[in-house]
């Protein structure tokens, strides 16, 4: 029995999902229920709340893997929308589909096309030999040698941030902490991926911060374009041209990026960030050690460009998405996570303190590659909170689970439920309870493999995992080495996840206060 048998054996798989009004498959009865566990060990569910739009896209897929795990099966399936969905529980599965067997799952399942929509040709919705080629160029562009070249300009853009939790401190106003820091990830990922200066520390209306929150917008416009971009065949959306970003997103973005190029390729400029990387890979076919974006003649005019420039834009364009939001969330959590832990706050202050003093109080590359508690704390946030709740693929192969007798075919689409493992109590007991010391080397050899995926796994893994962690370091480095956070009471506690955000997020915001501290020894 394949995973479709089972699923279709419903019927119709109308289900209630995120963005449709209540249309409710009918509830299973229990001989059917048992039928199908006897059958497949599939389980097919669609919670009410799904359909009311009250819980999250996270907390959704939670119960979901909650509900398989009270079975006792390893793995299942969701309706959404008009298709199924499979969903594998155990790590031995997930490692399987994300590592060991990772040919018959390369693609995410994303629409794109790069022909009517030049943004939407970048590496996470690439696929197949397009995906593996661009994958290759691009690893080179974030090796830990790429990270200590950029690392300088992430601590200038952090200087930004002292100023602003400085006049915070002074006025002791309530502080939305997601705010400064988005503004904080805008400035270095804008400056490291298109070569700007954003300002939108300094002014929070910039241009960059405002079509970025646009691109993030889940308005009722972009609801209705994700559900037809998952609902209607590709050929029909090819064929009306379907594009999910706004015209005007696009000519910014395309814009900036063009006028970029051209003044530093007119002017040979170099400096040290992945627009340089980017520009070598385009005009030399390789990113290189040295200054230079040109070849070894001087120019490539003549010559047909490694990566042409709608490309160029399109990974540009994604570091940008990919890198400002993610990590923003990641500094969010750890900042909340702290203020409920005030004694975890003073150790990790410790920590920056005491490294900071070994390094001449400079905050240098190698001093945040020693802060030990730092790692644990922020590895800690994004298993409490990751910001990407579900990985998604989709089968490209027929794919035989092993040790079952089930059967994926090909475009079946996969959730890998990241939350539900992170909350699972047989992997992290008191699920709920922040604690650093889970990732002490000790505690995480005792995991499985596959337990702790954030930043997803195996040949698709976030390419931009060292640079997203680098950059919420030295955020947090920044705040906490000077400043106490503590709670505003403007955040309504206990937190609510926002069910309009695809990214995890808090309903409300987290309203800090933040106290300068006195100087004293580390
Ligand atoms: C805390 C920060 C971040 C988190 C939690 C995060 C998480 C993720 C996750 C879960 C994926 C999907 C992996 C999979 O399918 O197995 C992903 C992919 C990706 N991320 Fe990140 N990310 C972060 C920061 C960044 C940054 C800073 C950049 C760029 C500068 C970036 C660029 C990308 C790209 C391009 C992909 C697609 C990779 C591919 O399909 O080959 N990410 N990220």
């Amino acid at each position: 029995m394949t995973f479709l048998d089972v699923a279709s054996s419903r019927g119709c798989c109308f289900t209630s999902g995120l963005f449709l009004p209540e249309i409710r498959l009918p509830r299973l009865l229990e001989e059917e229920r048992c039928a199908l566990l006897g059958a497949g060990i599939f389980f097919m569910e669609t919670p009410g709340d799904l359909s009311k739009g009250e819980l999250s896209f996270a907390e959704q897929f939670l119960i979901f893997y909650q509900k398989l795990k009270s079975r006792g099966v390893r793995h299942g399936g969701v309706y959404m929308f008009f298709s199924t969905v499979y969903m594998p529980i155990d790590p031995a599965i997930i490692k399987s589909i994300l590592q060991k067997d990772f040919d018959h799952f390369i693609n995410h399942g994303i629409y794109s096309n790069p022909e009517a929509e030049p943004l939407s040709g970048h590496l996470f919705n690439l696929e197949n030999a397009k995906w593996r080629d661009l994958r290759a160029k691009l690893t080179p562009t974030f090796t830990s040698g790429k990270m200590k070249m950029m690392f300088q300009t992430l601590v200038t853009c952090s200087e930004g941030l002292r100023k602003i939790l400085e006049e915070y401190s002074f006025t002791k106003d309530a502080v939305d902490i997601k705010d400064v820091v988005s503004r904080f990830s805008t400035d270095v990922i804008g400056s490291c991926a298109f070569g700007l200066d954003c300002n939108s520390l300094k002014n929070p209306d910039s241009e960059f911060r405002r079509f970025g929150n646009k691109v993030f917008a889940l308005d009722i416009t972009m609801k209705i374009k994700h559900l037809i971009s998952m609902v209607m065949p590709k050929i029909v959306l090819d064929f009306v041209g379907f594009r999910m970003l706004s015209k005007d997103v696009e000519s910014f973005f395309m814009k900036v990026i063009r006028d970029t190029i051209d003044y530093r390729e007119k002017n040979n400029v170099y400096r040290k960030d992945f627009m340089h990387l980017m520009l070598q890979l385009k005009n030399r076919g390789h990113v290189a050690d040295d200054a230079s974006i040109m070849d070894t003649e001087g120019n490539d005019e003549k010559k047909q460009p490694h990566l042409t420039f709608n490309e160029f834009a399109a990974q540009c364009f994604v570091f940008f998405v990919a890198g400002f939001e993610t990590s923003s969330t990641l500094m969010t959590f750890a900042l909340f996570r702290l203020t409920e832990n005030p004694d975890i706050q003073e150790k990790l202050r410790e920590d920056i303190l005491s490294v900071l003093k070994k390094h001449d109080d400079k905050l240098t590359y190698e001093a945040v590659m020693e802060m030990s508690y730092l790692d644990k704390v922020i590895d800690e946030t994004l298993r409490i909170n990751p910001p990407v709740s579900a990985l998604p693929r989709v089968c490209n192969k027929t794919y035989r689970v092993p040790g079952t007798d089930v059967t994926i075919d090909p475009g079946t689409n996969i959730n890998i439920p990241v939350y539900g493992i992170h909350m699972d109590p047989e992997y992290y007991p008191n699920p709920e309870v922040f604690d650093p010391e889970r990732f002490s080397e000790e505690n995480k050899a005792k995991r499985p493999s596959c337990t702790f995926i954030p930043f997803g796994e195996g040949p698709r893994i976030c390419i931009g995992l060292r640079f997203g962690i680098m950059q919420a370091k030295v955020g947090l480095i920044r705040i906490l080495k000077d400043y106490k956070v503590t709670l505003n009471q403007k955040t309504k506690t206990p937190i609510k996840l926002d069910h309009r955000s695809g990214i995890m997020a808090v309903e409300g915001g987290i309203w800090l206060n933040i106290t300068k501290l006195n100087k004293r020894d580390p």
